[in-house]
């Protein structure tokens, strides 16, 4: 039976768990966790999802035949350092860093490892993750189908080409923080023109899962899908006005572009300080 070891439990970490514990993917008492200092959020993952949580590394990596690593790329440098004598060739190491590519993850532990990269995002926690996987060579194709699998579990899953993963970032992993940026803008709206904040919420939640799945089920693009709700004259063509006047298309896509830059350069940092 397999044993994962999850070192970052941050929120990232959380929506893995909360899918894979949900989906009955593992037994949640064969996961193991632990992050830097963070004790509560520890004994929040054990009481909500049953997993085990420790600070002693022998316990954390006895028998872990999956390592998932999910801290902050600043931190990785030091994470892996600390946690490298524990690693072997046999575990799958399942890297969610973002920017940080499978060779620095190596180069970090300093061995060769068997790396899955992946680029999740937080709906993981309701199964809805959309996650890109890149693989080294060494990962075995018994190794590959456990992660895909895994993540299969939490979501639709690609896998990609290492390069591509920085794109994957800055468009779906960073995504769900653009709509839910949308949806808090949508909520002071709402107040602001009479609504009451309950209703408000209902109605702008069904409104995003409506459009998401007309996307997801309909054949028509989504400029055509906007044409249909926009009547010559109608309110909709009103407010779309104001949107353009403040080049809101252009913002997004600028923001999907920096993010994906932003990417790159998580990577080149971590990089520049192995002086690689
Ligand atoms: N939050 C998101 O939407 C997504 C995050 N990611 C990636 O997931 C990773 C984690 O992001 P979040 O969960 O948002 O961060 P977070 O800050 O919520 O969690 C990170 C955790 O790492 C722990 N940590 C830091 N240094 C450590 C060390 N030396 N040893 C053990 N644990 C250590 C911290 O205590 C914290 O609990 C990042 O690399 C990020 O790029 C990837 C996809 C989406
Ligand atoms: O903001 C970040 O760096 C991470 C990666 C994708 C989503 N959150």
């Amino acid at each position: 039976m397999e044993k994962l070891a999850v070192v970052g439990a941050g929120s990232m970490a959380e929506a893995l768990i909360a899918g894979i514990v949900k989906n009955k993917l593992m037994d949640s008492r064969r996961i193991w966790v632990t992050n830097k200092t963070d004790h509560e959020k520890l004994i929040s993952l054990q009481n909500q999802y049953d997993v085990q949580t420790t600070y002693n590394l022998n316990e954390l990596f006895q028998n872990a035949s999956i390592v998932i690593l999910a801290m902050k790329p600043k931190d990785a440098a030091e994470a892996i350092e600390h946690i490298k004598k524990y690693l072997t060739e046999e575990m799958l190491i399942i890297s969610v860093l973002a920017g940080v590519s499978m060779n620095s993850v190596e180069m970090l532990a300093g061995q060769s490892l068997a790396i899955v990269r992946a680029m999740p995002n937080t709906s993981a926690a309701v199964g809805k993750s959309a996650t890109a996987l890149a693989i080294n060579q060494k990962v075995s194709a018994e190794q590959m189908t456990l992660v895909s699998n895994m993540f299969a579990t939490v979501g639709v899953t690609a896998i990609v080409e290492e390069e591509q993963l920085d794109a994957v970032t800055g468009l779906s992993g960073s995504g769900p923080a653009y709509i839910y940026y949308l949806a808090e803008a949508m909520e002071k709206s709402a107040v602001d023109v009479g609504l009451e904040k309950e209703i408000a919420k209902e109605f702008i939640v069904q409104t995003l899962l409506g459009a998401a799945e007309m996307l997801s089920k309909s054949a028509k693009e989504p400029k055509q899908l906007r044409k249909e709700v926009t009547s010559p004259g109608g309110t909709t063509e009103a407010g779309l006005k104001v949107l353009e006047n403040y080049r809101v298309q252009h913002a997004f896509i600028d923001c999907i572009k920096e993010a994906t830059a932003q990417s790159k350069r998580l990577g080149e940092d971590i990089s520049a300080g192995m002086n690689v």
